[in-house]
């Protein structure tokens, strides 16, 4: 946290992709400040720059210019081995595609950023279990992901996301691989994840994710054209939210 209470600020950021002719800005002059605790979506039409300052947002990609600052702490001039590091222990990511480890069973893969930061092979487990149940996946810990539904999957990269109780969690498109009960699923872990106190950031293109935010940021050709507060507009900490055993 740094003296704005924000968990993730960016000021003047500018991210330009490519050379000459082919130069395109995809996020331009943009500033955020993400308090602790709040969940925000980010809409826009595709290729609007919300994937890139995701990425941004994380550490996965160097801004151009402007700074990037995570719990009081300039991100974006840190070498790489120190941008690794912080991307380990202080952010969770979650993708369309779920990247998870295929040859590695669901316990595995949450059992493996744990055990890369450092964490004990028995503490790691304990870890593991502990997030599959809370995602409802104890029943599949030990499948394979080639043996789980898209939306089993993507609980397992949620699990996977919160292996070192990140400070945010950044998700791309966290539901667009998924059918209808699949994503209800999701956007219940998602609610689950807001009422203990997550700061997430989501992209997505699903009205049903972004409607359940606190905040809502609408993007276009790189820049925010619409920033809507939505809190109050649903309960917080709805209870009997669990229960995905599945
Ligand atoms: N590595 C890259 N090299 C060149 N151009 C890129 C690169 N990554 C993104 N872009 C361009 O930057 C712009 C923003 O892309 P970005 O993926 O951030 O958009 P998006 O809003 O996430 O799109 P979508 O909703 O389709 O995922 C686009 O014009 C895209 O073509």
């Amino acid at each position: 946290m740094n003296e704005s209470g924000a968990v993730v600020r960016v000021r003047d950021l500018v991210k330009e992709h490519g050379q000459g002719e082919s130069r395109v800005r995809a996020v331009d002059e943009v500033g955020l400040e993400v308090p602790e605790g709040q969940m925000l979506a980010v809409m826009g039409p595709s290729g609007c720059g919300k994937s890139t300052l995701l990425h941004m947002l994380g550490g996965l990609e160097r801004p151009t210019r402007g700074e990037v600052w995570l719990a009081g702490q300039r991100i974006d001039t840190l070498s790489e081995r120190a941008l690794a590091r912080m991307r380990r222990r202080s952010v969770g990511f979650v993708f369309q595609a779920f990247h998870l480890v295929e040859e590695l069973s669901a316990t595995e893969n949450v059992e493996l950023p744990a055990l890369l930061a450092g964490r004990s092979p028995r503490q790691a487990r304990r870890c593991a279990s502990a997030l599959l149940e809370r995602v409802g996946l104890t029943a599949r810990a030990r499948h394979l992901p080639s043996e789980l539904s898209g939306g089993q999957r993507q609980r397992v990269a949620i699990a996977r996301a919160l292996a070192n109780q990140p400070l945010v969690v950044l998700a791309d498109e966290p539901t667009g691989n998924l059918d209808s009960a699949a994503t209800l699923d999701i956007l219940r872990i998602f609610e689950e994840l807001r009422s203990a106190g997550q700061t997430l950031v989501i992209v997505t293109h699903d009205e049903r994710v972004a409607a359940n935010a606190d905040r809502l940021i609408s993007m276009r050709d790189g820049m925010f054209v619409d920033d809507t507060s939505l809190a109050g507009s649903h309960p917080r900490g709805l209870g009997g939210l669990i229960g995905l055993e599945g």
